[in-house]
């Protein structure tokens, strides 16, 4: 048997086997020319990567996955490992390779190589390591999927995403960081725990940095269209400041505390990723704290140091950033958000792009 170029198998005749195999019915016409599949790449194939693209194909969203590592053997086991999953999955095309250009005409590019913090460590110590990282992949990326939607995963995710920004030259809205969307997963875990609710039924976000300086909108935190904060009050149900700042807290270390336990996170943000992949190429328009072009939000100007990516609730679609929604802030958590762009824009000011 031979392979030609297209990945037609032929026969020892010559004839193509897939079309000896299947005879056209009466009357059909050819396949169409305009429709093509979507593809998704995923850059970095450690513990994060990995959980992504296994969510990405338990849930069907793509036809094509392309994986990129710099660890040959690495990326072929993974490759492999997942291919073998073929009878109990969606059908998908995987292929994994060490050339960027593997990559070419993507849909959605999910970086998430470079390195990850050791217990203790913060988000904003990787910073000097992933930088060079992303000045090597970022160009040739972009080059090769010039209408993609570049979704940056890798941390300090917020500065990263930034600098994405600058060495892609693409327009803001087709560069977005995972920012706090699992931030904010893991706030309305921990409040549907604490009231003994679904997860899925409170809507809350953390906003801001993400990590230490993110910021937690209690004031607009509803489940079932009811604003919990007033609930409670109204209802004489003491909810102690000290229990909220306990909750977020909690949120904070969260990552913190898996990574001290395992070694690093990944099912949570695999999840959170495919979530935000399925509102980008379904075009489903739905709300995500992610991590956008904040300039000219709630007061945020930039400080003429540079302009910051933060989290701020962002209507997605399959151009990417649609919008950023009017949520309302408090005075106190308007300061926050300024405190936690000012600590990104602090960072961010070193980096010399
Ligand atoms: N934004 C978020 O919410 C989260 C971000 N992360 C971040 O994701 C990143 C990855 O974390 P893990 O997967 O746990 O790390 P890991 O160490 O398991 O995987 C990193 C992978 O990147 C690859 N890599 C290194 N240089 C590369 C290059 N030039 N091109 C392609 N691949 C390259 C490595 O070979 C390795 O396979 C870290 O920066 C981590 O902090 C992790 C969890 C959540
Ligand atoms: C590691 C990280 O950024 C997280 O799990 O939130």
């Amino acid at each position: 048997m031979q392979k030609t170029a297209s990945s037609s198998t032929l026969g020892p005749d010559g004839l193509d086997i897939a079309q000896s195999f299947f005879k056209p019915i009466q009357g059909a016409s050819p396949p169409p020319t305009t429709s093509r599949n979507t593809k998704i790449s995923v850059v970095g194939v450690g513990n994060v990567g990995m959980a992504i693209a296994q969510t990405i194909l338990t849930q069907a969203l793509a036809d094509e996955i392309a994986l990129v590592d710099v660890n040959a053997e690495k990326l072929r086991g993974e490759m492999l490992d997942l291919q073998h999953a073929a009878a109990f999955l969606p059908r998908t095309k995987i292929s994994a390779s060490v050339d960027y250009s593997s990559t070419l005409a993507s849909d959605l590019v999910i970086v998430t190589a470079g390195a990850r913090q050791i217990p203790g460590e913060s988000r904003l110590n990787l910073l000097q390591r992933n930088l060079a990282l992303f000045s090597k992949m970022i160009p040739p990326l972009a080059a090769g999927s010039p209408e993609t939607i570049m979704l940056i995963v890798s941390n300090p995710v917020d500065v990263l995403t930034y600098v994405a920004w600058k060495l892609s030259g693409f327009p803001s809205n087709r560069v977005i960081g995972s920012g706090t969307n699992l931030d904010s997963s893991r706030f309305r875990f921990l409040i549907a725990d604490h009231l003994d609710l679904n997860a899925q039924d409170v809507q809350a976000y953390i906003i801001g940095e993400h990590g230490d300086s993110s910021v937690a909108l209690w004031s607009s935190i509803s489940v079932g269209g009811v604003p919990i904060l007033s609930f409670l009050e109204r209802q004489q149900i003491a909810c102690e400041k000290h229990t909220l700042e306990k909750i977020h807290r909690e949120v904070v270390e969260g990552a913190y505390e898996v990574i001290r336990l395992k070694g690093y996170t990944s099912w949570a943000i695999g999840y959170s990723v495919a979530s935000l992949a399925r509102s980008i190429l379904r075009d489903q328009r739905s709300i995500h704290p992610v991590s956008v072009l904040a300039k000219g939000f709630y007061g945020i100007d930039g400080d003429g140091v540079g302009e910051p990516f933060l989290s701020l609730p962002a209507q997605l679609g399959r151009s990417g950033v649609l919008g950023v929604t009017n949520i309302h802030l408090t005075e106190d958590e308007a300061k926050q958000l300024q405190e936690s762009a000012k600590t990104i824009l602090e960072v961010q000011s070193q980096l010399g792009i």
